[in-house]
């Protein structure tokens, strides 16, 4: 089976949340290897969006295809296998689990997409991000910017053909978020992923191949 050209095809997407409209018609496609930045105001809907693309919210109208899939004719079950293994996310807050050291934050979403060797690969992982010396520390014995390190291996461990990444330097200092954004865009080229990266920041957004900018639920 030939792949599908574009990662990312939405169509009329809308997302009403109570009597709230947050998307009003989205319609985008990212090709494969493409990096897109989105950029807008805050509430401009940026995150929503990201959600619905990335599975885990429902568009309340319109289509999401993504890697073919399309996402509307999807239980949750299929959804959530969906996910697996196929989409990357890292988050402002790095979000990582407490109670379990960096190698295992990254070992455990490689293994839950089918990795035999999940254990060794989140230690490459980690080397691979400059971390191959804090293998069994806890995410609070770690730097924002370390820990932003082991949610990028975290993320893109499986080797997912789609990375999300949400304001991935808000919580780091510029020098910091900046070797950070390095880091991402170098993790992803090195496994051919698309990238969309939501951001405030224009100058890293015009480091991607294209920028996206919402206002009010709508490109503009
Ligand atoms: N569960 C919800 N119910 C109702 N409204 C919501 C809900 N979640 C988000 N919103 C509203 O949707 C709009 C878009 O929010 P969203 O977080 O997508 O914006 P954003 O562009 O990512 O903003 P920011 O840059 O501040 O993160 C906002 O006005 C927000 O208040």
């Amino acid at each position: 089976m030939t792949e599908p050209a574009m990662v990312i095809d939405a169509r009329d997407v809308t997302l009403t949340l109570g009597e709230t409209a947050i998307l009003r018609g989205i319609d985008l496609s990212v090709g494969r290897g493409e990096s897109v930045a989105l950029l807008g105001t805050s509430g401009s809907g940026k995150s929503s969006l990201m959600a619905v693309l990335a599975g885990l919210e429902r568009a309340s109208g319109g289509r999401v295809t993504v890697d073919g899939l399309d996402f509307g004719r999807l239980d949750e079950d299929a959804l959530a296998r969906a996910r697996r293994g196929r989409i990357g996310i890292v988050l402002q807050a790095f979000h990582l689990l407490p109670t379990m050291t960096a190698r295992e934050n990254v070992a455990v979403p490689m293994e839950l997409a089918g990795a035999a060797d999940a254990w060794e690969r989140a230690a490459a992982e980690l080397a691979a991000v400059g971390l191959g010396h804090r293998l069994d520390h806890y995410p609070s014995q770690l730097s924002g910017g370390e820990q932003q390190r082991v949610a990028i291996a975290r993320a893109l461990g499986p080797r997912p053909p789609l990375v999300f990444a949400d304001e991935p330097t808000g919580n780091l200092d510029t020098a910091t978020g900046a070797a950070i954004m390095d880091l991402l865009f170098a993790r992803r080229a090195a496994i051919g992923a698309t990238l969309v990266v939501i951001t405030h920041d224009r100058s890293l957004a015009e480091r991607c191949d294209r920028v996206v900018t919402l206002a009010d639920g709508r490109i503009v």
